[in-house]
């Protein structure tokens, strides 16, 4: 059974952006010409996709589509988790003797990955415990019933549920951040309050660091770029002093949250232990976050530790994650410190800011991808208005260059074209060069629309129907007319893709995922030659037929 990948239509926002979701991946690599894999075939081949995919796992609210793609981080970890499980092909029962290989296999994968060995001890004994306490479940192969073991535990290692932000339940909500020299904590403060506004919260920025004039710019310069006020006393004050200067200020402005950026040391030394307690004790905050750097492993959760220990903190925020192959912070943190990671960092953007979930992380080390983050991510760049727009021209087949270029941008705004790529199911196999080809096919395709007049772009036909307006377009892009002719007969292909998908999606309550939308595209290309045009003359307008004179289908 295939559940996990079932995408329903509704009208929710959710919804919409799925559908917008599939139809700006498509587009953009129907135009690219990657190859697209269906993730059933995937589901196929790894034992950790079959077990998360297979129905038994029942997805829990807040966990995902359960969608099997493979992440772009963590490739190692996952790498030999996957070996781990591979050890149990042919195998019929987990025992004693036939996990003790694949256990071996997860505790280097985790020691490899920079977990600190305490916590790998701990959690390989209790995914040993549990593998050799499970019962037979008719159906599930050993290899599916441990992948199912070690992402549970995963999922508790790093503090089960997601830690949301608390806010005050009078006055202004006090977010103290603390951390080293350079860990990302002035960006977090402006990622913290885009994040707030999203929110619908109103904030303001405190500048407490009074030991690098530089920061307190940094800060007015990002508090600008976010548009939230900053608040700023210059170097001579306290970092106390102006901490409680500025509740008093947010309570006067009916302000809902303020974030304090702290200075950073480059260890931690008793001077700044000192400062923050005396800023602790001011204000007394609502969260003390402590702002680690994802690519320092196991350093990173001893000093959540520390810090807890000497100033008693309510949780970590995780920077760099998409720096970070090994994984190591993310899995430590928790168990090592009792602290709760409440946010990641996955980029320099205001948006690169996300909530920690522990099951979506688990899913990543699997190698399963996080659809739900980037279903997020989709959600916030594809305004709601754009997606039924848009919508009402696929149906009436009047998708037109315009839109392909905002749709291309659409993606761009998620984030850059490899962790887009990584996200999308069945496109695990893509390789770095095939990602750096893809974005020069897209730049070439942009330059010859580009090129076009509005009214073009508007209406391919015209340059269908206009030898010389495709001549015009090729001179100006410096591109061939035949290549010219076939980016023209490559929109009309994708016109009547993007009706029959529609079709689907408006025809049926709920329909396969994905792994539906992915093989429909794949149908057409992977039709035995003759087939897939013949298809398309019975079923499209004429049109179509006078397209494919112009610069062949393909
Ligand atoms: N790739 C990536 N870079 C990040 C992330 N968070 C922060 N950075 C970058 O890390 C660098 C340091 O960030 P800052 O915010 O200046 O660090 P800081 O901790 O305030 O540094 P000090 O003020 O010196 O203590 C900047 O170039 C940020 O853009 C992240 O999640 N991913």
């Amino acid at each position: 059974m295939e559940a996990a990948a079932t995408l329903t239509l509704s009208s929710s926002p959710a919804a919409a952006a799925r559908r917008s979701l599939a139809r700006e991946t498509i587009s953009a690599l129907h135009f690219c010409r990657l190859p697209v894999r269906s993730p059933r075939l995937r589901a196929a081949q790894s034992p950790a996709s079959r077990a998360l995919s297979s129905g038994w796992r029942r997805p829990r609210r807040g966990s995902g589509s359960g969608l099997v793609v493979r992440a772009e981080t963590f490739g190692q970890l996952t790498t030999g988790l996957d070996s781990a499980w591979n050890k149990l092909r042919g195998v019929d029962v987990l025992s004693k003797e036939s996990i003790a290989e694949p256990m071996r296999d997860i505790r280097r994968a985790l020691l490899e990955a920079d977990v600190s060995l305490p916590v790998v001890r701990r959690f390989v004994s209790s995914v040993s415990e549990k593998a050799l306490g499970s019962d037979v479940i008719r159906g599930i192969r050993p290899e599916q019933q441990l992948v199912k073991i070690v992402h549970d535990e995963l999922v508790q290692l790093m503090g089960g549920e997601v830690s949301d932000l608390v806010f005050a339940r009078t006055g202004p909500t006090v977010i103290l951040l603390a951390g080293l020299q350079g860990v990302g904590k002035t960006t977090v403060c402006a990622k913290l309050a885009f994040y707030l506004k999203k929110l619908g919260k109103s904030c303001m920025l405190v500048a407490a660091d009074v030991y690098r004039p530089a920061a307190i710019d940094q800060l007015t310069v990002l508090g600008e770029q976010v548009g939230v006020p900053v608040y700023s006393e210059g170097t001579a004050a306290k970092p106390a002093e102006i901490t409680k200067n500025a509740v008093e200020e947010a309570k006067r402005n009916n302000i809902d949250a303020i974030v304090v950026d702290t200075a950073g040391r480059l260890q931690i030394d008793k001077a700044m232990m000192v400062e923050l307690k005396e800023v602790k004790k001011a204000v007394n905050p609502t969260e003390i976050l402590l702002v680690v750097d994802a690519m320092t492993g196991q350093e990173a959760a001893a000093l959540v530790t520390t810090f807890n220990i000497e100033i008693g903190i309510s949780g970590a925020i995780l920077t760099k994650l998409d720096g970070d192959s090994r994984g190591g912070a993310a899995l430590s943190v928790k168990e090592v410190s009792g602290k709760p990671i409440k946010f990641v960092g996955r980029g320099e953007r205001m948006e690169d800011l996300e909530l920690f979930y522990p099951d979506r992380m688990a899913q990543r080390v699997l190698g399963m991808g996080d659809v739900l983050s980037f279903v997020e991510k989709a959600q916030e760049v594809v305004r709601q208005e754009d997606t039924m727009e848009l919508q009402k021209k696929i149906l009436s087949a009047k998708f037109d260059f315009n839109d392909f270029l905002k749709q291309t941008q659409n993606v761009a705004k998620m984030g850059s074209m490899s962790r887009v790529i990584g996200m999308i199911p069945g496109m695990n196999k893509i390789t770095p060069a095939q990602i750096r080809e893809a974005e020069k096919k897209l730049a070439f395709v942009e330059s010859m629309i580009n090129a076009m007049t509005a009214e073009e772009r508007e209406k391919p036909e015209l340059l269908a129907e206009s030898r010389e307006r495709r001549i015009r377009v090729a001179e100006e892009s410096e591109k061939t007319e035949q290549e010219v002719g076939q980016l023209v007969a490559q929109l009309f292909q994708m016109r009547a893709q993007m009706q029959k998908l529609m079709g689907m999606m408006q025809g049926q309550e709920a329909i396969a995922g994905m792994g539906d939308l992915v093989d429909s595209l794949n149908a057409d290309e992977k039709a035995p030659p003759g087939t897939a045009r013949r298809r398309r003359r019975r079923s499209e307008p004429p049109r179509q037929r006078e397209l494919e004179a112009v610069g062949g289908a393909q």
